[in-house]
């Protein structure tokens, strides 16, 4: 557990990059500290591992006061990753990772093969281990530099913006790759960004920063995309955070409709679909392959060859099912049919539904959360 009690920082020109801070991460978790710029993220991270000092208040670890610890062995004992990793250039990605348990005392051998161990949870293949930092691309630097900080097992991880330098696809790999790290791993994390996007997406915990330093709000993601606590949070979260607040709405009401379904590779001899009724393709594992629309030339009943992955229309995204209503909602509205596809854990069909249910749900939802308990005065 990571804990501010007051804590303040003012550098020597008199900029106060932290004003009386009170937040406590709890351990095992990822809390996500966002903010625009120069708002003291970066300032509070680093008063964890005592690369900044307080100037007032306390922070303190696992319930020690940091500055009462030895800053060379507290360093060792929290991870530290920063964007564009940070690695060493002369030294080869093996070796990299090893640094911390050598400095910890360990040999050589055990060292290095811990760092083999490490390269392979965060998902790169052993032969890079021997090339140098400027041989892999942005996105494997940055799962180096997670391994680095992982090395020597710290229960505390603090990343600096680890993932900004990246391209947007990577960047989303790269945040998968820490929530299934952190479901094995149980670290306790900081996280630092400036992207509000990223922040409701990792973080079980948000801190908003505002400037000066101030902490705006510090909440689970649904309740900051639901409930800003100020004009200022609001803002920052932006226009969008009703959509983006369905992410963590589960859709465990959502019921799913039928839809009629044609095997690709098949006539369409029994299949009951109406004049203007959308027919889902499927493989024959029950996969969904495309739509077939009521305007296809297949459909005349002059036409009876068999069905073909040409006379179909790419289906929008899958929604499986048990997962945040987005996706439904996601499904539904990027399906040519305006139907979106359900499938299970192993992607195969269990019908469909229409971005109208999503909304049904989420009204009836907002009405039960507003309603008065029975019984009570209005
Ligand atoms: N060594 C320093 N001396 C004086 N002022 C500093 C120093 N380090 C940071 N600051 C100031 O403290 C404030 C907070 O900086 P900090 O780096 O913590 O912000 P941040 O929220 O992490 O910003 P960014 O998103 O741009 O990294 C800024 O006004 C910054 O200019």
């Amino acid at each position: 557990m990571i804990e501010f009690r007051s804590a303040t920082k003012r550098f020597a020109d008199g900029t106060v990059a932290v004003k009386e801070l009170d937040l406590t991460v709890e351990a095992g978790t990822i809390t996500v500290f966002v903010g625009p710029s120069g708002c003291g993220k970066t300032t509070s991270l680093r008063m964890v591992n005592r690369m900044v000092e307080p100037t007032s208040g306390t922070v303190l670890v696992d319930g020690a006061d940091v500055m009462a610890s030895n800053p060379a062995r507290l360093r060792r004992s929290i991870g530290y990753v920063i964007q564009h990793a940070g690695l060493f250039p002369h030294r080869s990605v093996l070796d990299n990772v090893a640094t911390v348990p050598l400095l910890s005392g360990w040999t050589r051998r055990r060292a290095r093969s811990r760092a083999a161990e490490l390269l392979e949870l965060v998902g790169l293949a052993p032969e890079l281990g021997s090339r140098y930092p400027a041989q892999l691309s942005g996105g494997q630097q940055q799962r180096v530099g997670v391994a680095r900080a992982l090395a020597a097992d710290p229960p505390v991880l603090l990343m600096d913006e680890p993932f900004s330098a990246v391209d947007p696809v990577v960047r989303e790999g790269l945040q998968d790759e820490l929530l299934r790290l952190q479901n094995d791993l149980d670290k306790t994390v900081v996280f630092v960004t400036h992207d509000i996007d990223e922040a409701v997406r990792i973080g079980e915990r948000v801190a908003v920063f505002a400037d000066g330093g101030r902490l705006a709000q510090y909440v689970p993601p649904a309740e900051l995309l639901a409930a800003p606590a100020d004009d200022f949070v609001a803002d920052f979260v932006g226009r969008d955070r009703g959509y983006r607040g369905l992410s963590f709405l589960d859709a465990g009401a959502l019921s799913v409709g039928d839809v009629p379904t044609a095997d690709v590779g098949a006539t369409l001899t029994g299949v009951a679909a109406g004049p203007g009724e959308w027919v889902l393709a499927l493989d024959a594992e029950r996969r969904p392959r495309g739509w077939l629309a009521p305007d296809s030339a297949l459909r005349s009943a002059a036409v009876s060859r068999p069905l073909a992955e040409s006379d179909l229309l790419a289906g929008g995204s899958l929604y499986t099912r048990g997962t945040a209503l987005r996706g439904a909602l996601d499904a539904a509205l990027s399906a040519p049919s305006g139907l979106g596809v359900v499938i299970d854990e192993t992607g195969r069909h269990l019908g469909v539904v229409t971005a109208g249910q999503v909304l049904d749900l989420v009204e009836r939802r907002r009405a039960t959360r507003h309603d008065p308990e029975p019984g009570a005065e209005r």
